[in-house]
């Protein structure tokens, strides 16, 4: 009976931020992201998945969070990327949202890939591929075929920029999320190389402890010339 009671509660409390948010979602996938948040709470107290423990932080930090991206995506966008997912965010929270279209996500530690395809497995999604491939590695095969780039808490922003613009299309759309814009000016090289503008930035606010987020909106201007990203290793040592 506790049990309900709790769910119940977590429910409730879910729909509360998503409402003060301005954010909509059908129950059913409010259903399947409480599961998957309650396989991430259960699994979390035997590997170090998040260093937020309680499922009410987990929801407005990384549900919440993860769902602000909705409100940036467009309808004609069908295929993502979400490098450095960890847990899934925000990549499986929107494979969630949005059944019809298609995700990679992609974690270079493979025990992170093997929670997220329990996940995957337990709420029978059709839509998600995985990889533990470093970035680097990966976009071998698949130089210039998405849509949109996603990328939450990997490293600072010149470095991701390497990371992810070779795999969207032109015109296509790399959606960093951030805590500030501290890191804009230093990637202005890395930008110019990549053939990249910083389009638009996009400010939100966490319905509860107000803290402010930031989702960037990159455009990819031309193709990427071949020479990017270098081999593994190297963004992250020596930045654009
Ligand atoms: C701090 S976690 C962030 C996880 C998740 N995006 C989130 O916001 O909760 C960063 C993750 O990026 C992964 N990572 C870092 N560099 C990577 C690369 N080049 N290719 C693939 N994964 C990478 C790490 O293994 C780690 O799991």
């Amino acid at each position: 009976m506790e049990n309900i009671n709790q769910n119940i509660d977590l429910k409730k409390y879910f729909l509360n931020l998503l409402e003060k948010s301005k954010m909509k979602v059908e129950n059913k996938k409010i259903e399947k992201m409480l599961k998957f948040l309650e396989l991430l709470y259960n699994k979390n107290q035997v590997m170090n998945l998040t260093a937020i423990r309680d499922k009410k932080g987990m929801l407005e930090k990384h549900f919440v969070d993860s769902l602000f991206l909705t409100k940036v995506i467009n309808d004609t966008e069908k295929s993502f990327i979400d490098v450095g997912t960890g847990a899934g965010f925000p990549g499986l929270v929107l494979a969630i949202y949005y059944p019809e279209r298609n995700f990679l996500l992609v974690d270079s530690v493979r025990k992170k890939i093997d929670f997220i395809n329990e996940v995957i497995k337990e709420l029978n999604l059709k839509n998600v591929n995985t990889s533990f491939e470093r970035s680097e590695e990966l976009i071998k095969n698949n130089r210039e075929v998405y849509d949109i780039a996603l990328c939450r808490g990997v490293a600072n922003l010149r470095i991701i920029l390497e990371y992810m613009i070779p795999f969207i299309k032109v015109n296509g759309r790399f959606l960093p999320q951030k805590l500030n814009l501290n890191e804009i000016e230093e990637s202005k090289k890395a930008l110019e190389i990549l053939n990249a503008k910083i389009n638009n930035i996009f400010e939100f606010k966490l319905p509860e402890n107000e803290d402010k987020r930031i989702i960037l909106e990159i455009l990819k201007l031309k193709k990427t010339s071949k020479k990017y990203p270098r081999k593994t290793g190297i963004p992250a040592k020596k930045p654009l």
